[in-house]
């Protein structure tokens, strides 16, 4: 009789395309064999009885800010990766800013896989960055493997990360093209966020409404429409991040339609909250582009419902909370959400209970396209011969998330106190179980 490391058994097997009922063999990390429709035969090391569970393939979140080394006082590669693992996410793309140094290089890129070798309980992935100063870089980047690169197209907040002008696109796009590697934008005008937040602040109008204001559709819309040019001029692929409307949606969409090498990202806070949390939580829900209002946010869902979104991502960019108290002036304090930990509640509950999108398309957006469109092979779906890398989900469990759930560094998130429907039970990284029923149960990591 065979013998495997775990047997998962009876479980809803949920791909992109179909969800069916069966069983699931994990051998040296791998998933060794999937058998529908005829109980799995053989031993293992463990079975776990999914009946009545979900399994999924876990989630590739393709946009965090785990800011090691360098600003481990805002979030860090392990309580980062152990919020991950909470929320059924088992493969990481970081991005190369808010750490010190940034990724620009590859001396950079070389620090934060050390640090993430020995501290990552999840699968960890990176991005190069693409900055005035590093075009003769790009090259050892993409060597060394990263993702592809990612540039702002407006300050970045972040004093060693500069901001990109048109000429550094250009030229950096060009390079991109050649590796064939990809580019993802930061997408705001610069021309029009400085304007609109000078403005503002000098009539003293300094509200979360004054703040979301300062930085209208239209700023992300110009920034696209100028990328997508750039793009049909240098024949680099693009990578849109953070759509936060469906408005900004259809420019890309129309840009594909004519052939563009072009995808897009949006985030579970543009489909969740709205400008009036961001009144109501302050600084926790402060983030760039800004929320939107309710309007936007059902759009967005129909976005999403229709295919015109590729992935959806986190954009965890966590901050000590000290960094986003904001008292009355909403220009201040840190833009980046708290909320890698729950993008799969968030879609589960807002998404999948209350707008009927199918577990499937679910599964697309956070597994299967993320490792299409980046070139993970073996990864984001469960078939035999790919990485058995896994969340398992119960959903018909309810809960409200506390501040104490959270395995981030900073234990806040604007999701805090919102109450979803569909809980991971259990999360597994290459055939090791690192997440149940509410532990960590991965391998203790160097200072873990
Ligand atoms: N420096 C950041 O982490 N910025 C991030 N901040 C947000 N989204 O508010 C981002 O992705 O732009
Ligand atoms: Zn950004
Ligand atoms: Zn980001």
């Amino acid at each position: 009789m065979t013998t495997y490391d775990l047997i998962i058994k009876n479980g809803n097997i949920v791909t992109a395309e179909s969800i069916v009922q069966g069983d699931i063999a994990i051998q040296n990390g791998k998933i060794q064999k999937v058998s529908i429709g005829q109980p799995l035969e053989g031993s293992a090391g463990r079975e776990i009885n999914a009946e009545g569970l979900h399994i999924l393939p876990g989630l590739i979140d393709t946009h965090v800010h785990f800011n090691e080394p360098g600003r481990t006082e805002w979030e860090g590669l392990e309580t980062g990766s152990r919020g991950l693992a909470a929320g059924g996410v088992t493969t990481f793309f970081d991005m190369p800013l808010n750490s010190t140094p940034p990724t620009i290089n590859k001396a950079n890129l070389d620090l934060k896989k050390a640090c993430a070798d020995e501290k990552s309980i999840v699968n960890p992935r990176f991005w190069g960055g693409l900055v005035p100063e590093n075009i003769n870089d790009l090259k050892e980047l993409h060597e060394n493997g990263v993702i592809g690169f990612k540039a702002f197209m407006s300050p970045s907040g972040i004093a060693d990360f500069n901001h990109v002008d048109d000429e550094t696109i250009f030229k950096g796009m060009k390079e991109i093209a050649t590796l064939g590697s990809l580019l993802a934008v930061h997408a705001e005008s610069t021309v029009i966020c400085d304007q609109l937040a000078a403005e503002k602040q000098a009539q003293g109008k300094t509200t979360a409404r004054d703040f979301v204001e300062s930085r209208p559709i239209i700023s992300e819309i110009e920034a696209v429409r100028r990328i997508i040019s750039y793009a049909e001029a240098t024949g680099c692929k693009v990578h849109v991040v953070h759509a936060s409307s469906r408005k900004v949606v259809e420019v890309i969409q129309a840009a594909k339609d004519r052939g563009v090498d072009i995808t897009v990202e949006t985030c579970p806070h543009y489909l969740a909250l709205t400008v009036k949390d961001l009144e109501e939580k302050g600084g926790l829900a402060k983030c760039c582009p800004p929320l939107r209002d309710e309007d936007e946010v059902e759009d967005l869902w129909v976005a999403v419902a229709n295919g015109e979104i590729n992935v959806i991502a986190s954009d965890h960019s966590p901050a000590p909370a000290s960094m986003k108290t904001i008292t009355d002036n909403y220009f201040e304090g840190w833009g980046g959400i708290s909320g890698a930990q729950s993008t799969l509640n968030i879609l589960l509950t807002e998404g999948y209970f209350k707008r009927n999108l199918p577990l499937e398309k679910i599964v697309a957006l956070t597994a299967t396209n993320p490792a299409k469109l980046f070139g993970l092979e073996n990864k984001g779906t469960i078939a035999e011969g790919y990485d058995a890398d896994l969340a398992i989900v119960n959903l018909e469990e309810s809960f409200e998330l506390k501040n104490e759930d959270l395995f981030y560094r900073h234990q806040h998130s604007p999701y805090v106190g919102m109450t979803f429907k569909g809980k991971v039970q259990s999360t597994i990284v290459n055939g090791e179980v690192v997440f149940e029923n509410g532990e960590i149960t991965a391998k203790q990591k160097a200072n873990a």
